[in-house]
């Protein structure tokens, strides 16, 4: 809360404290009406009015209900230019914080759940606020100054307002206690639809070519039938509110009017038009308190809604990022770059019990070409995502340029890498928004260096051929392109970088034998500086490395060439002969 209050400024806190002043000037008018109106009941009884008195008093009432509405739309205007505003921030606070997530933060809440908090909940909260602030401020102002108005009004009358108010009051707020968890529920209810639509979404040519609708029907039925039923739930509960409100007003009302009757009778003569006009004056003002009550009971029925949405987007806002930038960061000696070292690094993936790499060590020098081989679930993927501190190791060091990882600021430390993933990931936009993104902390690329970029990554031709060629539109996902196609888009993007580092994440897998071979060819002939750090599967891919580290099960069990892994390497050599003589002898 305290973190959403403080993204209003200044200028929004005055908006709201002229909303308050307006909407005690609004109290004050609609309290005038009865007022007025037991005046001009007073000199109708009275028998003195003539036509043209009751006009000014219809003129004055009319007034004043114009200018509580003038007064109204005024707050209505501003509270809604303020809730605009904070939902913007809200929106952005969380967007950022989230881009600063690492994939531990992302996998704690979890992506759809991501989705939801930065969607539906903080419209919820907005939504909130814009509808609910007038009422919340209002009714409790109205409360207290009809109150204070007919405190002085016939000790029965008091009474029998004092019981309804009090059983209105204990009824609904029982009612909204009860909608509180049902709430709760159904938000993260919600998360989980959000889950199985995007699942779906994301693999809908398996479903499709496995018929695997009525499997996925299933699933979303099942959330969607947990989701109804809660939403059921909490609309039984909320529908009981305006019956049982009207209920308790009109029988209040009634039981007014019979004590008023009884009270009438028993009045002298002379006293009775004054008693009549108190009862009709105590009744406008009852509707008026017991509407007030009844606002703000609805404000408690939202505000499970809202208050549940408030402490998710909280949990996103206060969780502790645990990648960040250290207190004292560390430049490092710009005549060293492409060395890395990993000393006795052990990684366990957060929630699991066993390591994923154990005890890695070795080191590779600038312009040297290492690979990293394995069998699948061998920990080659989780050995590469350390390097950018996509993931924090458990223990042990990584030094990038003899620096501790660590201690250095995640920006400059990521300026180092060019990072190809394992799945290839384009955003939507252009070609050379895609090839061009990010920053590098060096200038902006040309036109030109983006396409000698493409040329190296073998990724120029088929965009020539492309309709708009290096503007055509990648849509999202890049799902207008290939596998191979994306593979060598996002190859260009990291070349275009100009890194030190690269670490390919078996980023050739989806080219041909040949690409692959000119791909690297032409990356060794043109960036000899560089080091490369790469996974690959194929033998043919990493064969001609200056060095070869083979995981087994997490554990290092050998490094070195190809020729020498094949004398001593049991797990090196049983890759090779896994793989057709083809491929393994390139
Ligand atoms: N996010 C995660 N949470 C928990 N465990 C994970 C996670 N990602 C991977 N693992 C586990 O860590 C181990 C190493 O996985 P990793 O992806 O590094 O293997 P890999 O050698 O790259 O495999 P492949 O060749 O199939 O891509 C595996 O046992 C895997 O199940």
């Amino acid at each position: 809360m305290k973190k959403i209050a403080e993204l209003l400024s200044f200028k929004e806190y005055m908006y709201m404290l002229i909303c308050v002043c307006l909407i005690v000037g609004q109290v004050f008018f609609e309290i005038k009406i009865p007022n007025v109106m037991g005046e001009l009941t007073d000199l109708v009884y009275s028998g003195k009015a003539d036509i043209s008195e009751e006009i000014k008093y219809g003129i004055i009432m009319f007034a004043y209900a114009g200018l509580s509405l003038v007064f109204s739309f005024l707050v209505a205007y501003l509270v809604a230019k303020v809730g605009a505003a904070l939902d913007r921030r809200v929106r952005r606070q969380t967007f950022t914080k989230i881009i600063d997530f690492s994939l531990k933060e992302v996998g704690d809440i979890g992506t759809s759940s991501l989705i939801a908090r930065c969607t539906t909940d903080i419209y919820q909260i907005q939504n909130f606020f814009v509808n609910g602030f007038q009422p919340l401020i209002k009714s409790p102002i109205m409360i207290i100054w009809v109150t204070a108005q007919i405190s002085g009004a016939n000790v029965y009358y008091r009474s029998a307002t004092i019981t309804a108010v009090a059983i209105l009051v204990a009824v609904l707020s029982a009612i909204a206690i009860l909608v509180l968890p049902i709430v709760n529920k159904a938000q993260y209810a919600k998360d989980e639809l959000i889950r199985i639509d995007r699942e779906h979404l994301d693999g809908i040519r398996v479903v499709h070519a496995y018929n695997g609708y009525e499997k996925q029907k299933e699933r979303f039925e099942e959330a969607n039938k947990r989701i109804t039923d809660l939403l059921l739930r909490y609309d039984k509960s909320s529908a009981l509110f305006a019956p049982f409100s009207n209920m308790v007003m009109y029988s209040l009302t009634v039981i007014i009017y019979i004590m008023g009757a009884y009270i009438v009778a028993d009045s002298a003569k002379s006293l009775r038009s004054s008693v009549s006009n108190e009862m009709i004056v105590f009744v406008s003002m009852l509707s008026m308190l017991i509407s007030s009550c009844i606002y703000l009971i609805i404000i408690m029925v939202l505000l499970p809604n809202a208050s549940v949405s408030l402490k998710r987007i909280a949990q996103v806002l206060n969780k502790k990022t645990m990648i960040m930038d250290p207190e004292e960061a560390f430049a490092k000696d710009p005549a060293i770059c492409g060395t890395l070292e990993f000393r006795n690094v052990s990684f366990m993936y957060p929630g699991s019990r066993e390591y994923a790499i154990r005890d890695i060590s070795f080191r590779m020098e600038k312009g040297e070409t290492v690979a990293i081989v394995g069998g699948t679930g061998s920990g080659k993927t989780t050995l590469l995502n350390l390097i950018p501190r996509l993931y924090e190791a458990t223990e042990g060091e990584i030094l990038v340029d003899g620096v501790d990882i660590k201690k250095m600021k995640l920006k400059d430390l990521r300026n180092i890498f060019g990072y190809v993933p394992q799945k290839s990931f384009l955003f939507s936009g252009t070609i050379v928004s895609n090839i061009d993104f990010g920053d590098n902390g060096k200038l902006k690329k040309t036109i030109e260096e983006i396409v000698k970029a493409s040329k190296l990554g073998k990724a120029d031709e088929f965009i020539r051929a492309k309709e708009g060629g290096y503007n055509a539109h990648v849509e999202e996902g890049g799902s207008n392109f290939s596998g191979g196609q994306r593979q060598r888009l996002t190859i260009s993007r990291a070349i275009c970088r100009d890194p030190e580092i690269f670490l390919f994440d078996d980023s050739f897998s989806a080219l041909d034998y040949k690409t692959d071979k000119t791909v690297r060819e032409g990356l060794k002939e043109t960036l000899s500086g560089a080091s490369v750090l790469m996974v690959a599967q194929r033998i043919s891919t990493i064969r001609s490395a200056d060095r070869i580290i083979v995981l087994d099960n997490g554990r290092m069990v050998g490094m070195g060439t190809h020729d020498e892994l094949m004398t001593s390497c049991n797990v090196y050599r049983e890759i090779v002969l896994s793989q057709t003589d083809t491929e393994a002898t390139g």
